[in-house]
């Protein structure tokens, strides 16, 4: 019996090994109920993995994972029926009309006759594909379907919706009115919202975020907790010589600096006071200073040791090329 306040997900040592490669190495966390909880990480950082275990997609090799009460290995049929999934790879059938596509997943579903109907315009009303829903999924675009495959997801009114990177690859516009359709749902539906994705900004927009990073949660907090526990702003810089400036910040300043994307990077309290000081003191001409107040990308930079995108340039090349070969 699930109540509602037990956890929608709860996962305890959770882990997966591909021959040799440790994808999942023990992860460990509880989902609220109602909540959107984002699961962020660089490319390879093993979102995929997890979410595909609590979907039971994959068999962990160890650990225990509940999703809506239910036990993602002795328990796949009950698990698979409270929850929806939109996955990177597109399922829809291109050759049906969007309605089509959404009566077949609702017969396999077994959403009752009577409600299927109402049911289906609900949520393509929702992601606005109601007066497209005669049209064949084949003449849409990446970001129609994407919002189809949502409506599809939510159709059979799952407990828990899972989404594996759900705006990736696509355009800023398609990508906001996702997440509007995903806050319009915390009002409209009873529902828990789980997320993979790469996007700082996006991360932003959830309750709670865990931060994996080689198949380990680093920290789960909200963004607000986890931005104001850096507590210190970050400054870069460009110079005629990046290594001496990072040896005079050193030296003169006790700071540790790198060079991050391409400038020297290091983070100091109140960041915009320290500017003139930097200018008089360091030594080494600088062409350009930027200060920003802690993003979630000083968050990953604090407990990682790497920014997101240096840490995908290290580790990503073989799952980027995965993402490209399901694309
Ligand atoms: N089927 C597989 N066989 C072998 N190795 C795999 C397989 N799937 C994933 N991996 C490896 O497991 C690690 C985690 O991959 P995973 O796809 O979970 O990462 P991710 O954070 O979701 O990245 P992405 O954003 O690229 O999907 C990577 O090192 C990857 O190469």
């Amino acid at each position: 019996m699930t109540t509602r306040e037990a956890p929608a997900v709860a996962v305890r040592g959770l882990r997966k090994s591909y021959g040799a490669v440790e994808a999942v190495k023990g992860v460990e966390f509880e989902v609220r109920p109602g909540e959107v909880f984002g699961f962020l990480g660089p490319n390879g950082a093993g979102k995929t993995t997890t979410i595909s275990m609590l979907c039971t997609l994959i068999r962990p090799t160890g650990g225990s994972a509940l999703v809506a009460g239910h036990d993602v290995v002795r328990e796949r049929d009950q698990v698979r029926r409270n929850i929806g999934l939109v996955f990177q790879d597109p399922t829809l059938d291109g050759y049906l009309s969007a309605e089509q596509n959404l009566r077949f997943h609702a017969e396999l579903y077994g959403v009752p006759k009577d409600v299927v109907g109402a049911r289906i315009r609900q949520v393509m009303e929702m992601v606005a594909l109601w007066d497209r829903k005669d049209a064949k999924v084949n003449t849409f675009s990446g970001g129609m379907k994407r919002r189809l495959e949502i409506a599809r997801g939510l159709l059979h009114s799952p407990r828990v919706l899972f989404l594996d990177e759900p705006t990736v690859g696509l355009d800023p516009q398609t990508r906001s009115a996702i997440w509007g359709y995903i806050n319009k749902l915390r009002h409209t539906e009873d529902i828990t919202i789980f997320m993979t994705t790469h996007y700082m900004d996006e991360a932003e927009y959830c309750d709670r975020i865990a931060i994996i990073d080689h198949g380990e949660i680093v920290v789960i907090d909200s963004p607000e907790e986890l931005k104001a526990s850096v507590g210190k702003d970050r400054v870069q810089i460009q110079t005629a010589d990046d290594a001496t400036a990072i040896a005079a910040l050193k030296e003169r300043f006790d700071l540790d600096a790198a060079v991050r994307e391409g400038t020297v990077t290091f983070a100091v309290a109140s960041g915009e006071a320290f500017v003139p000081r930097l200018f008089s003191e360091l030594g080494v001409p600088i062409r350009s200073v930027s200060v920003s107040r802690p993003s979630l990308d000083d968050v990953f930079m604090n407990y990682t040791g790497s920014t997101i995108r240096d840490a995908e340039g290290e580790s990503g090349g073989q799952s980027y090329m995965r993402a490209m070969a399901r694309r």
